[in-house]
């Protein structure tokens, strides 16, 4: 019988990990002595408490704390001796209080922080953390309580307290002045009812925004079964029959990743079986090489993009499945600016918080809430300033802030830190660390490896494979990486791990063997990735961090477990197995969640408010827009004959309405065709939230036809003041007000076709690019002034502005093109002219005039209908 090395237990010789206390049996590389003011690591006894001391850029130190008080700060003479310069000489001292240890603030000037408050003293339990920051570089130091026998029992967290049923006819449950508040930005004002009913109690939803969900279906009434969980935001009530359980989420979310697979091309594998937990309050980072499967990774674990195998639970609940019960809860800021640049910061802010809010959030909420997320990312004094005035690093905290409008508890971050200079990027990992400790889960994608030590653990991804899950500061240590520099992991992760590489005969020798052994029929080497993947699954972190966490239950009740069994995740040491290609594992399918039930209508009134907004706020570029009609109006009078009309069969009669159709689709679209793609950023992020695509389609279709009909009204005045129009003729409204009618229908299929171009184009420029494309067909088709060779015809039953001729033409009473008896005659010189013109007829019939009217009406419609049809098909895009 042997010893555990680490607890003293009794066991098995040779046995790897200790079964009493789960440490491995080998000893750790490079641990030095216990040091208190060094920069060493230890590993101390578990039973021991002992407060790990961790400074930017420098390694952990873990002082023992025994039943005298110690003190902390910058000045010699204390006992635990920090070295960061916003560190007091006296900072504070820690005290034994009983079984476990008290901190106490000595009047610093930087105080300490506990889950991100300041507080003057904190009685520690387990794995508290307290930091010490400066906020105006982003450094902090952090000091880590451990003390196994002050750990927070886990089925106490989350529970706030239970609510009786009994003898109450009816509950209402909303977000305040309800019988059972749930204050959250989530929770609408009246949310739910739990009625009593012969013999138990039914739960309806009063209309909320974001939903009352029984055992993770969205209901509107349902009568409730004991053991039941409601959910409602961040809160789970478990009905007991008499009784409701209170859980409060926030600050206690957990995710689980079972065996996670992404599959792409029917076989490509770009995640590779990855598993990990991520604790409540978390702050991960997700690293790697370009290529190396991060975003792949953030999508699967955020359900923006999910895995085609494998589970992810939240708190026990499969998450895919429950996608629309979790998603209020989620907050996600992709790499983009997701605020229109032209706001003021309150007004872009007001907008998504009507956007996500529900609707009975008053306005003096909404404005408490832009305060708080604003103070949480410390942009208070930028409030009123234009978002395009900002730097790069506050344009990043204000989308931040903007996720921040809803509470969210899970929070996934896409490259935050990019384009910021070392001092901001630092300064944002900061604010990171500190919504973290306010109670938020934090999952970043990032290549900035100079401040991951502020996060609580980093995943190393390579080739789409874990390679390491666990503190950044040990995953120097598993890398042999000896400079202190993250980057310099990243070039072992890189290449082919064929049997001359440096590290195949040196540091990954055991590892190469364990992998010929398991291909021995396999000639092409592995990617050193594989090597580091074996590596890590024999490590005492993945143990650690990956397995153990896996084995613990959920701390809350759990509304639905995975209907398909969770694939087990590779126990320590087991040989990483290649991916199956099989069914998906989730009851959920893979890829993109479908977007939740809104109302359409409230969604498109705040669309049309805000959208005006932006016209309103991008003057120059409106006054070019309102400009554009008078000044070609002008110019359209210095060809235009005053008694065009009088001579229905001339050129000068026909060249008046040709060049009226074109410039109305030319206004039509150049008012359209960047109106999508230049949002593209901040309408993705808004779809992913709750947006519809008919109230976002609708809300530009309505303001653009508005400036359609200011510009078709401004250029028929001013043609209205040359050209004679008072014709006699018995048509719709009169000859100038057919003409303003068609002008205006005209320009309307140009803006069809231009958000067509806008929600096809990938940016603004190519959006400019194909402009061409679209125009020029409408001067070669309209069959006014141009002969057209016969085979082509058709075509131009597809361009607006040939309906707009047989308006017009019909309207003014003009004569066809070319005269059916001259060409019969022979005395038109090109024959297909007369084969191509005897399609076009005018009649001045009301009945037709309606008609052509009515298609051009249905020429918008169908490019719009292509339009949302484009939109709906970007939701499959990664
Ligand atoms: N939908 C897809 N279809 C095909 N291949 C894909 C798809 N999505 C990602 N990939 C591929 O999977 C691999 C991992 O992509 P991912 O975007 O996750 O990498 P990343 O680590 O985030 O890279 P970067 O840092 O460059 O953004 C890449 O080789 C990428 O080309």
């Amino acid at each position: 019988m042997t010893r555990c090395i680490h607890c003293g237990a009794a066991i098995q010789p040779n046995t790897k990990f200790c079964p009493s206390c789960g440490k491995s049996q080998q000893a750790a590389p490079n641990q030095a002595n216990p040091a208190l003011g060094g920069g060493a690591t230890t590993i101390l006894h578990s039973s021991m408490a002992f407060l790990e001391v961790q400074e930017t850029g420098q390694a952990p130190r873990q002082i023992p704390l025994a039943n005298q008080p110690v003190t902390f700060g910058r000045k010699p003479d204390n006992d635990i001796i920090a070295s960061s310069r916003f560190v007091s000489s006296n900072h504070a001292r820690i005290e034994p209080d009983g079984q476990r240890h008290v901190i106490i603030d000595l009047g610093s000037t930087n105080g300490l922080l506990f889950q991100s408050q300041r507080v003057p003293r904190h009685s520690f339990n387990d794995g508290d953390s307290v930091r010490i920051g400066d906020p105006v570089t982003g450094n902090f130091v952090t000091l880590t309580y451990r003390n196994q026998k002050v750990a927070t029992p886990p089925a106490e967290a989350g529970h706030v307290s239970r609510f009786d049923l009994s003898n109450k006819p009816a509950v209402t449950i909303g977000r305040e002045g309800s019988a059972l508040n749930l204050p959250n930005p989530q929770v609408s004002r009246n949310h739910a009812e739990i009625r009593a009913i012969q013999g138990g109690h039914e739960v309806r939803d009063l209309g909320s925004t974001n939903g009352t969900f029984v055992n993770g279906n969205r209901i509107t009434t349902t009568r409730l079964n004991r053991g039941d969980v409601i959910q409602i935001g961040p809160f789970k009530l478990v009905y007991d029959g008499t009784s409701l359980d209170q859980f409060d989420q926030r600050g206690a979310l957990r995710i689980d990743a079972h065996s996670l697979v992404r599959l792409v091309g029917g076989n490509r594998v770009i995640l590779n079986n990855v598993s990990l937990v991520i604790e409540p309050r978390e702050f991960i980072a997700l690293v790697g090489g370009s290529g190396a499967g991060k975003s792949t990774l953030m999508g699967a674990l955020s359900g923006y993009n999910r895995a085609n195998k494998g589970a992810v639970l939240v708190n026990g609940d499969d998450y895919y499945a429950n996608f629309d019960a979790y998603r209020a809860i989620l907050g996600y800021v992709p790499q983009d600016d997701i605020l229109h640049s032209s706001l003021p910061v309150d007004v872009a802010l007001r907008y998504t918080a009507k956007l996500r809010l529900p609707a009975d959030t008053a306005s003096s909420e909404i404005e408490a809430r832009i305060d708080r997320v604003l103070k949480d990312v410390e942009m208070s004094a930028h409030r009123g300033k234009q978002v395009n005035q900002l730097s790069g690093g506050q344009r990043k905290r204000v989308s931040i802030s903007s996720e921040l409008l809803a509470d969210p508890s899970l929070f996934f971050l896409d490259e935050p830190t990019s384009g910021l200079d070392p001092g901001l990027e630092k300064k944002m990992m900061y604010t990171l660390r500190q919504l973290a400790d306010s109670g938020r889960t934090i999952v970043l994608v990032t290549h900035a490896t100079a401040n991951i030590t502020q996060c609580d653990h980093v995943v190393f991804m390579a080739d789409g494979r874990m390679v390491w899950f666990g503190p950044p500061s040990e995953a120097l240590t598993f890398f042999n990486v000896t400079s202190g520099d993250f980057a310099d992991i990243y070039t072992k992760l890189e290449g082919d791990a064929d049997p001359n590489h440096p590290l195949t005969t040196t540091e990954l020798k055991q590892e190469f063997e364990t992998w010929r052994q398991h291909n021995n029929q396999v000639r092409q080497a592995p990617r050193l990735s594989e090597l580091w993947e074996i590596r890590f699954r024999n490590s005492e972190a993945y143990r650690k961090y990956v397995w153990e966490r896996l084995q613990r239950a959920p701390q809350v009740p759990v509304m639905t477990p995975p209907q398909a069994p969770i694939p087990q995740a590779a126990v320590p040491g087991a040989y990483p197995n290649q991916v199956s290609v099989s069914i998906p594992t989730s009851a959920a399918p893979a890829g993109r969640p479908k977007p939740p039930p809104v109302s359409a209508m409230r969604q498109f009134g705040i669309m049309t408010r805000r959208y005006l907004r932006l016209i309103a706020a991008d003057k120059r570029n409106l006054g070019i827009l309102l400009l554009q009609a008078p000044i070609i109006g002008m110019i359209l009078l210095l060809v235009a004959k005053e008694d065009a009309f009088r001579r229905p069969n001339s050129a000068d009669a026909r060249m008046v309405p040709f060049l009226l159709g074109a410039i109305a689709v030319w206004f039509g679209i150049l008012n359209s065709a960047r109106e999508i793609t230049k949002e593209g950023p901040i309408y993705r992020r808004e779809r992913l939230a709750n947006l519809k695509i008919v109230p976002y389609l609708g809300s530009k279709v309505l303001v653009l036809a508005g400036l359609c009909l200011i510009q078709s009204i401004i250029l028929m005045v001013i043609l209205g003041t040359k050209v004679d129009f008072d014709l006699g003729l018995e048509v719709p409204f009169g000859v100038w007000g057919g003409f303003l009618v068609t002008t205006f229908l005209t320009s309307l299929t140009g803006l069809g076709v231009g958000l067509l171009i806008s929600a096809s184009a990938s940016s603004s420029d190519k959006a400019m690019s194909i402009i061409p494309f679209a125009l020029i067909p409408q001067i070669v088709f309209a069959l006014a002034l141009l002969p057209l060779p016969a085979a082509l015809a058709p075509v131009s039953f597809l361009v607006g502005s040939r309906w707009a001729m047989q308006a017009y033409g019909s309207i003014g009473g003009l004569g066809e093109p070319f005269d059916p008896g001259k060409c019969r005659a022979g005395q038109i010189p090109s024959p297909s002219t007369c084969e191509v013109f005897p399609t076009v007829g005018y009649d001045d019939s009301a009945g037709y005039i309606f008609l052509t009217w009515f298609i051009l009406i249905g020429y918008t419609m169908a490019c719009l209908a292509i339009t949302a049809w484009l939109l709906k098909r970007r939701d499959k895009e990664a």
